[in-house]
């Protein structure tokens, strides 16, 4: 399963952030380094659930069914505060290189009230432009210097083997990146890799960061009045990347107060439930939140997870079943599961990761909304539901 990682400098929000998005309580205090392990958690995916459109009653196993939304469980990864120099080994960085192996996907998030400096200390009118460049850079020196480590070696090898893609792929393979990611990469350049200059290993590093570690670039923080001109300036910046404001202090508190029994949260908008058991204060944070939700039509949390998935990693979402009719399982349950596959998935690739025995003896697939028969290079869609015929 792709894991989403949350990547930024001290201070940004992340771990609010990051205890938003999974309700797991962290460490949240205003100085640098408040994270010191890297927490894992669990957050959801949410699309809309097939029932409603089929007029069935669910009863999901591996994901949750909530007023026809389905709540799809994935890995969040709140990666230890990033200070610059991290690729050299400052601030906690090598810790921050390690944790940044495992996700597939990454949030980066800036703080766009400009209240924070580089290495995460308050300051005024700092430009988050340049936080976004600073975390792209080390990331590209990263996998520079894992690609450029006994380089000369290393290109006469891939030269002799007349194998350049397999021999850098396996040198970078601790980085989760493929054969086709390098494949990809190299297609500029000169046959020959002794020929490669600096430049053109520097360039290299950079095509490969853009190919394996994509990322959405979350302005948090946009609650802070002094936030719209940096979004704007962020989204002009970096127009080849999703840029979306975010407030994971306000998700906290609706998430929180729902929790509370204070309101019902749909995710864009609340409704107080007793007026009445509220505070002035809390009457005020409310409208203050309502203000902001009006402005940017929701806090922004749930659509950067929904687009990591959806955008970033390709994925779709799409229901395995035993039964075509009735939409269920062997026990009865209807629209048992719900799977995040990559877009371009056939049918026997869903059958094999059902189980392998399933994949190794498939016959044929049924696309259960059409009653339809569908051969093993079918590729799915998202929302499909799909019983596998197999003599497993
Ligand atoms: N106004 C506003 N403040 C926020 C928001 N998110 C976080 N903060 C505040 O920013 C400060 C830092 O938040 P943290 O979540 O601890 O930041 P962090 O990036 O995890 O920091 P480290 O753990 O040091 O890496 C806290 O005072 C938060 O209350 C937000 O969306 N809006």
């Amino acid at each position: 399963m792709a894991i989403l990682g949350l990547v930024g400098k001290p201070n940004v929000g992340k771990s609010t952030m990051f205890n938003a998005m999974t309700e797991k309580i962290v460490d949240i205090a205003n100085y640098p380094f408040t994270t010191i392990d890297p927490n894992i958690g669990t957050s959801y995916v949410i699309t809309d659930c097939p029932c409603k459109e089929l007029g069935v009653k669910c009863n999901p196993q591996n994901s949750k069914c909530i007023d026809g939304k389905r709540y799809i469980p994935v890995e969040i990864i709140d990666v230890a505060g990033l200070v610059p120099g991290a690729h050299e080994g400052k601030g906690m960085g090598n810790k921050f290189l390690d944790d940044l192996r495992q996700a597939d996907a990454f949030i980066l998030v800036v703080d766009a009230s400009g209240k924070t400096d580089l290495e995460g200390n308050p300051t005024e009118n700092h430009d988050p432009v340049e936080d976004v460049k600073f975390l792209l850079n080390e990331i590209d020196m990263w996998i520079y210097g894992i690609l450029t480590k006994n380089w000369d070696r290393l290109a006469r090898r891939a030269q002799q083997e007349k194998n350049i893609v397999k021999v850098l792929a396996d040198q970078l393979s601790g980085l989760n990146i493929t054969e086709e990611d390098v494949r990809v990469s190299i297609k500029d350049l000169d046959e020959s890799p002794i020929k490669w200059t600096d430049e053109d290993l520097l360039n290299l590093s950079k095509k490969l960061r853009k190919i394996s570690k994509p990322m959405i670039i979350a302005a948090n923080k946009a609650d802070h009045p002094d936030a719209k001109e940096n979004i704007e300036r962020l989204k002009k910046e970096f127009k080849d990347h999703i840029v979306i404001p975010t407030s994971a202090e306000i998700e906290l508190a609706l998430r929180r107060a729902e929790k509370a029994g204070l309101i019902k949260y749909n995710g864009n908008d609340f409704e107080i439930i007793d007026e009445g058991k509220l505070n002035e204060q809390q009457k005020n944070a409310f409208n203050y939140i309502k203000e902001f939700l009006k402005t940017y039509g929701g806090t922004g949390i749930q659509e950067c997870i929904n687009r990591a998935y959806f955008d970033l990693l390709n994925m779709i979402v799409v229901y395995p079943v035993e039964d075509e009719n009735k939409f269920c399982d062997k026990k009865g349950n209807v629209l048992p599961d719900a799977f995040l596959v990559k877009k371009g998935t056939t049918a026997k690739e869903l059958a094999y990761k059902i189980h392998t025995e399933i994949g190794e003896k498939f016959i044929y697939a049924v696309d259960a909304r059409k009653k339809m028969r569908i051969g093993a290079d079918y590729e799915l869609k998202h929302g499909d539901i799909i019983k596998i015929v197999s003599a497993a």
